[in-house]
């Protein structure tokens, strides 16, 4: 998919000779892993995740039917899940307010260029190819693309940046993470400090900060997701106070293969020997949907009441708080600047690109 220029675009004489530069049309491309927006398509959005070689590493047909195999054995109790949400996930809606915000932020900041966010699934509506589409049609001259991942995973990351270079050459600049954000840690911090506050300030709770999981065997093989959440968590710990305990586990696991460890189900039953109550903050999620509006508030929070943990609360995810709209614009800025290069900010250790797992990325 290509870049058609608007009739009148690019350089032109202005009548006295002189050249004339159109305006930069900036789309930015918000990657999600998008989520079934009724009953009905809980099915096919499991099959389309099921089928990424980035999730089973089998090549085809083999990953096609073990992709029909698991998304029919999971339907019920993913559609059972769904159904607490009121039959779909949220997700779309949380990426648009994010959207929104973004685009108000750049329009303040920067007046010589237009922006327009686009939102780009994995695997569901809107996919990839409909935000590419949707970008082309809006004569974009460039596209920053900004994956809501600020941690990087073979499997989310780098499964999204490669479907958008396989489908459209507009020229990018990729941000490929941003695990350590100053702005970022700050909208947690606050998102705990704020749960603790609403639940009556109780003395010295334990921070769980739950990262969605991984299979282990992934992580051996380079993946870099955990060693970035452990680096989210600990910009985050610097904001909260001293004396409080924190610990990392990991939750959403799926099949009997062995995954991160330790999950966030053992962290609460360890709280629970201990007779600690716990602030649950989603680290490696910026929106709210099933695996913390199910799987945090109903799942695990039962867990805790069965448990008699003295508390239960949880922080909210980042969705459009300020602080985390301003670190979004943050990154955008600075891709803006530098266009064609990769931005990472994975704290200077061991950046993906450097061994090329999303350089593809980076476009002209
Ligand atoms: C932090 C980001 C995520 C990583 C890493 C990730 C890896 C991963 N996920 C699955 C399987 C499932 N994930 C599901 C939902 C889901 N996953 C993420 C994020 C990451 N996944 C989000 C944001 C969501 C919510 C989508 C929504 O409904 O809005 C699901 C579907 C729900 C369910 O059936 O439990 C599955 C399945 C694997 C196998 C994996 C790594 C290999
Ligand atoms: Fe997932
Ligand atoms: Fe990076």
């Amino acid at each position: 998919m290509s870049a058609v220029p608007i009739e009148d675009d690019g350089p032109r004489e202005d009548g006295h000779g002189l050249r004339v530069m159109t305006s930069r049309r900036v789309a930015i491309i918000l990657f999600n892993l998008g989520g079934p927006d009724k009953q009905d398509a809980v099915r096919p959005f499991l099959f389309n995740l099921f089928n990424d070689k980035a999730i089973i590493g089998v090549p085809q047909p083999f990953r096609y039917f073990i992709a029909q195999l698991i998304s029919r054995r999971r339907e019920k109790l993913a559609k059972a899940n769904y159904a607490l949400m009121g039959g779909g996930s949220p997700i779309l809606t949380e990426t648009r307010k994010q959207a929104e915000a973004l685009e108000t932020e750049m329009a303040k900041r920067v007046s010589n260029v237009t922006f327009r966010c686009f939102i780009a699934m994995r695997y569901w509506k809107p996919f990839i190819v409909e935000a590419a589409e949707a970008a082309i049609d809006w004569h974009a001259t460039d596209a920053i693309l900004l994956p809501l991942y600020p941690q990087f995973s073979t499997t989310t990351t780098a499964s999204a940046l490669e479907a958008w270079t396989s489908i459209c050459d507009l020229p990018v600049s990729t941000i490929c993470c941003y695990p350590a954000g100053q702005k970022l840690a700050q909208s947690h911090a606050d998102a705990i400090l704020n749960a603790w506050r609403e639940g009556g300030s109780p003395e010295r709770p334990r921070v769980l900060f739950s990262a969605h999981g991984l299979p282990q065997s992934i992580v051996d093989r380079g993946d870099p997701y955990q060693w970035q959440v452990e680096q989210s968590v600990a910009a985050v710990r610097k904001l909260l106070p001293a004396e409080w305990d924190t610990r990392i586990c990991y939750q959403s696991r799926v099949g009997p293969m062995k995954w991160l460890a330790p999950s966030t189900e053992h962290e609460i039953k360890v709280a629970a020997k201990n007779k600690a109550g716990v602030i649950v903050a989603p680290i490696a999620f910026v929106s709210e949907h099933v695996e913390t509006l199910v799987e945090l508030d109903i799942e695990y929070r039962a867990l805790a009441k069965r448990l008699q943990l003295p508390f239960y609360l949880r922080a909210q995810t980042p969705s459009a708080a300020p602080r985390f709209i301003d670190a979004l614009a943050d990154l955008t800025e600075r891709a803006l600047s530098a266009p064609g290069k990769l931005q990472s900010e994975s704290g200077g250790r061991l950046c993906p690109a450097a061994f090329g797992l999303c350089a593809q990325g980076s476009g002209t």
